[in-house]
C-alpha cells in the first residue's frame, strides 16, 4: 500500500516537471522566433541604419563604429537565438528523461530534508527560483554516488556540509514515463547495474551516469592536482569515467573552458568513433580528439614517410627469428627512453658550438647562399644564445640577403624572356597595378619602361616566393641531416657523447640509417625527431588547450609523454591506463607513463580495481592469463564458463567457429572474431567471407557497425564486444612472454562469453 502510494507519488511528481518542461520548451521556442525576427529586421535594415560617409577621416571612424555596433547588435540577437535552441534540445532530452535519482537530504540544524531530482541538466521552475531537477555534476548531487543512506555531506564553495541522507532511491523513466523504481542501500543499484551491464554491446560507449559508482565519481571531480593518473583493471570503467569528466570539467569550469580546450588522445580512429557520443548523448559539444600519429604526421608527413604504429607491431608480432626480434625490441625501447632524451638533451648542447647542419639555398639550380655561409653566420653569434634563438637571426639575415639578390636578379636575361612570354592577363593586372599605385599616367614618356620594370619585379618576387617561404619555416636547417648524424659512427658526436651511448649502439646505427637514407621515420624516432626538432628550432606549443586526457596511457612512451608536455605547456592532465595490457614495444623495459614519479610533486593517483565488463567467469579466467598474482575484483555478474578447444587443423578451426558464429548470433550483437594480427586476419578473412556475413576491420577503419567483426588484437583496444573469440591462442603462435598482456588485452574484450581456440598446443599462458 505504501509502496503504491509512493508509486503515484512520484507519477504525479514527474508529471508535473514534465508540465514545466514544456511550459520551458514554449517559452524558449517563442523567445527563439524573437531572436530570430530581430536578427532578420537587423539584417534588412542594416545600412538604412548606418550613415556611411568618408569625407574626412573623422567621417570614417564614424562610419566604422557605426557598422560595428550595428554587427555587434546582429551577432548578439544571433547567439541568443543559438543558445535557445540549445538550450531547446537541453529540455526535449529531459523531456525523455527528466531525471534518473532522488535523494532526501536533511542537513545538521535544519528540520525539512530538500528532495534533490538529478538528472542530466538543471531544471528550474516556472518562476526561474527554485531548482526542481539538480544537474548530476551539481556539488550536492556528489551524495548520490558518494553515500548511502545515513550520514553524507557534500562540498560546495570550499565549505563541508553535513547532514543526513534519508533516502535513496532510483529511477527507470523512458519516453517520459515512469518504468521502475526502486530504493537502494549499499552501493548505487547494483540491480540497476547489473541491468545496465547485462545488455548487449553496442557501437558506441555509454554514458554511465545514473551508475557511476563511488571510487569512479572521486575521479571524475577531482580537480586538485595538475596530473590525475588512474590505474584501473580491464573493464573498470576508465574510458567511461575519462568521458564523463570531461562533462563534468565542462560544467564545473564552465565560465573558462570550452571542449575545443579539452583533448583527448586515443589510440586509434576507431576508438575516436567509439567514444564520440557520449557527450552529446550528455548535452555537451565533444572535446578534440587526436592520435600521436596523427600529430606527428601534421608535423612530419609532407616531407618524410611516417611508420605506423600498427606497422611497427605487426613488424614484430610476425617476427620469427628470436635474435632479430630482441635486437628490433631493444632498439624500439632505447628509443623510447628517457636515456635517449638525455642523449639528444646532450647532442644539443654539443651543437650548440658546432655541428648544426644547413642546407644550400638554391635558385634556378644555383647555390644563390651556401650551407658553409649560414654555417658561418649561424656560429658568428656567441654560443651563450640559444639554438632557437640564433636560428632567429639567421632567418632575418637570409631574408634581407634574399632582397638584395631578388633586386639583382630583376635585370638578368631570363626574366626579360619571361616577361616576353607573360599572356595579355598578367599585363592587364600589372597596368591596374600600377593605375592604383599613381605611376601610370596614360600620357607619360615612361610608361612602357615603367611597366616592363614592375613585370620584371613581378616575376622574380614570385619565383622568390617559394625560397621566401621556406627560409620563414626554417627550412633552411637540415633537419634529417642532424638527426642522421646522431647515428654517423663516424662522426665526432660519436665519440664525445660515447658514454650516453647504450652497448648496442652500433645496432641502433646500422638499423636506423637506412631508414634515414630513405627519408623514412620509424615510429620510434617520430617523438625523439619532433623533440630535437623543438630543440633546434623553436618549442612548438599550443596553449589554447586547458586539459588533456591520455586514454590507453601504458602504451606511451616516457619520450612521447615528453613531447606531449611540452606542447600542450598550459593543460592539465588526465591519464589513465592499465599496465597490464602494454602492447606497444616502445613501452617495454621503459618507465610507465602510470608511474606518479614521471610527473614529480604535481601528481596524484588513483586506482580501479572493480572490472565491471565481463562476466565473473570470464574475468577469472582471464586473470590467470595475468600470472602474477594481481587480483581483478569482478562485478558480480555471471555467465557461461569460457571454452577453450583445442583443434587438430585449420579447417577444423573453421568449421567450429563459423558454429560459434552461428549460435552466438542468436543472443548477441556483436560478436568479434580477434586474431594476432592484420596477416592473420586477412587470410581468416579469405576462408569466412563466403560462409558468414563478417566484417573485416583493419588500421584504415574508421568505425564498426553491429555483427560479426574479425580484426587483430590491437584494433580492439579499450572496446567491448557481447562475445569475443579468439582464432588461433595456439603455443606457436603465442610463445614469448612480451606478448602475454597482448593476448590478455583481446581476451578481456569479451562482456558475456569467451571462446578461445587454438590449433594444437595451447600457448602456456593459460
Ligand atoms: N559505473 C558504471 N556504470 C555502468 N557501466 C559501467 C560503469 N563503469 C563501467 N561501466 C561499463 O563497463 C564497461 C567497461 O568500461 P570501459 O571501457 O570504460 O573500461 P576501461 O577501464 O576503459 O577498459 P579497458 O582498459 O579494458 O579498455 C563499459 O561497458 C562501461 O560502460
Amino acid at each position: 500500500m505504501e509502496n503504491q502510494k509512493e508509486w503515484l507519488e512520484e507519477k504525479q511528481h514527474l508529471e508535473d516537471s514534465l508540465n514545466i518542461i514544456v511550459h520551458k520548451i514554449k517559452e524558449l521556442e517563442h523567445k527563439e522566433k524573437g531572436f530570430k525576427e530581430n536578427a532578420v529586421a537587423l539584417k534588412k535594415s542594416f545600412w538604412n541604419d548606418v550613415r556611411v560617409n568618408l569625407d574626412t577621416a573623422e567621417d570614417v571612424d564614424e562610419t566604422f563604429f557605426a557598422i560595428k555596433q550595428q554587427a555587434e547588435l546582429l551577432s548578439d540577437s544571433e547567439l541568443a537565438q543559438e543558445r535557445a535552441i540549445r538550450n531547446v534540445k537541453v529540455y526535449e532530452r529531459l523531456q525523455q528523461s527528466p531525471y534518473f535519482a532522488r535523494i532526501d537530504f536533511v542537513q545538521d540544524g535544519q528540520q525539512d530534508p530538500l528532495k534533490i531530482y538529478i538528472g542530466v541538466a538543471t531544471l528550474l521552475d516556472e518562476q526561474d527560483e527554485n531548482i526542481v531537477i539538480f544537474d548530476w555534476r551539481a556539488p550536492i548531487s556528489s551524495m548520490y554516488y558518494d553515500y548511502t543512506p545515513g550520514d553524507a555531506s557534500y562540498e560546495t564553495l570550499g565549505e563541508e556540509i553535513h547532514g543526513e541522507m534519508l533516502l535513496k532511491r532510483q529511477f527507470i523513466i523512458k519516453n517520459g514515463q515512469l518504468q521502475s523504481m526502486f530504493n537502494t542501500g549499499l552501493t548505487i543499484g547494483d540491480d540497476l547495474l547489473l541491468d545496465i551491464l547485462a545488455q548487449n554491446a553496442n557501437e558506441h560507449i555509454r554514458s554511465i551516469v545514473a551508475t557511476i559508482q563511488a571510487e569512479q565519481n572521486k575521479i571524475i571531480r577531482h580537480v586538485n592536482s595538475r596530473y590525475l593518473i588512474v590505474e584501473g583493471v580491464a573493464g573498470s570503467g576508465k574510458t567511461a569515467v575519462a568521458l564523463q569528466r570531461v562533462a563534468y570539467l565542462l560544467y564545473r569550469y564552465r565560465d573558462e573552458m570550452t571542449a575545443d580546450q579539452i583533448l583527448l588522445i586515443t589510440p586509434n580512429q576507431l576508438f575516436n568513433q567509439y567514444v564520440h557520443s557520449v557527450l552529446p548523448d550528455l548535452g555537451e559539444d565533444n572535446m578534440q580528439q587526436l592520435t600521436f600519429i596523427e600529430y606527428a604526421e601534421k608535423r612530419l608527413g609532407k616531407q618524410f614517410q611516417l611508420e605506423y604504429p600498427y606497422e611497427q607491431l605487426e613488424e614484430l608480432l610476425t617476427e620469427k627469428d628470436d635474435t632479430q626480434y630482441q635486437t628490433k625490441l631493444s632498439i624500439i625501447s632505447f628509443k623510447a627512453s628517457l636515456a635517449y632524451k638525455h642523449l639528444i638533451d646532450q647532442y644539443v648542447s654539443y651543437l650548440s658550438d658546432k655541428g648544426l647542419l644547413f642546407k644550400n639555398i638554391v635558385f634556378r639550380g644555383e647555390r644563390i647562399i651556401t650551407a658553409q655561409e649560414i654555417t658561418e653566420y649561424f656560429y658568428s653569434f656567441p654560443s651563450t644564445m640559444s639554438i632557437p634563438d640564433r636560428l632567429q637571426l639567421v632567418k632575418e639575415w637570409l631574408l634581407q640577403q634574399l632582397t638584395k639578390l631578388e633586386k639583382a636578379e630583376r635585370t638578368k636575361e631570363w626574366v626579360e624572356e619571361a616577361t616576353e612570354l607573360l599572356d595579355k592577363e598578367d599585363y592587364s593586372k600589372s597596368y591596374s597595378e600600377l593605375l592604383y599605385e599613381g605611376r601610370y599616367t596614360e600620357n607619360s614618356f615612361d610608361d612602357f619602361d615603367q611597366e616592363r620594370y614592375k613585370l620584371a619585379r613581378q616575376i622574380v618576387k614570385k619565383h622568390f616566393k617559394p625560397l621566401r617561404n621556406s627560409v620563414n619555416k626554417l627550412k633552411f636547417v637540415h633537419m634529417l641531416g642532424i638527426y642522421r648524424q646522431l647515428f654517423d659512427l663516424n662522426s665526432s658526436i660519436n665519440k664525445d657523447l660515447q658514454h650516453l651511448m647504450p652497448d648496442n649502439w652500433e645496432d641502433i646505427c646500422q638499423q636506423t640509417l637506412p631508414n634515414l637514407a630513405k627519408r623514412f621515420i620509424a615510429y620510434e624516432d617520430a617523438a625523439p625527431f619532433l623533440y630535437l626538432q623543438d630543440k633546434i628550432e623553436g618549442q612548438q606549443t599550443n596553449r589554447m588547450i586547458r586539459h588533456v586526457l591520455i586514454d590507453e596511457a601504458q602504451d606511451y612512451s616516457p619520450f612521447q609523454l615528453t613531447v606531449l608536455q611540452q606542447l600542450f605547456p598550459k593543460a592539465r592532465m588526465t591519464i589513465l591506463g592499465d599496465g597490464h595490457q602494454t602492447i606497444h614495444p616502445h613501452t617495454f623495459n621503459n618507465p610507465s607513463l602510470l608511474d606518479t614519479q614521471l610527473y614529480g610533486e604535481q601528481a596524484e593517483k588513483m586506482i580501479l580495481t572493480k572490472s565491471y565488463r565481463s562476466t565473473k567467469q570470464i574475468i577469472q579466467l582471464t586473470a590467470k592469463i595475468l600470472n602474477d598474482g594481481s587480483e581483478v575484483e569482478a562485478f558480480n555478474r555471471t555467465g557461461p564458463e569460457p571454452s577453450i578447444t583445442i583443434v587438430p587443423n585449420e579447417v577444423e578451426l573453421m568449421d567450429q567457429i563459423i558454429q560459434d558464429i552461428n549460435h552466438l548470433s542468436i543472443k548477441f550483437e556483436t560478436i568479434a572474431v580477434i586474431c594476432k594480427t592484420a596477416a592473420e586476419c586477412s587470410a581468416v578473412y579469405k576462408q569466412l567471407n563466403n560462409r558468414v556475413d563478417i566484417q573485416l576491420i583493419n588500421h584504415n577503419s574508421k568505425q564498426f557497425k553491429k555483427g560479426i567483426l574479425l580484426l587483430p588484437a590491437y584494433m580492439a583496444k579499450g572496446i567491448e564486444f557481447d562475445a569475443v573469440i579468439i582464432y588461433n591462442a595456439s603455443a606457436a603462435n603465442y610463445s614469448r612472454e612480451s606478448e602475454r598482456y597482448y593476448f590478455y588485452t583481446a581476451c578481456t574484450r569479451a562482456m558475456h562469453e569467451l571462446h578461445i581456440y587454438s590449433i594444437n598446443k595451447l600457448t602456456y599462458f593459460l
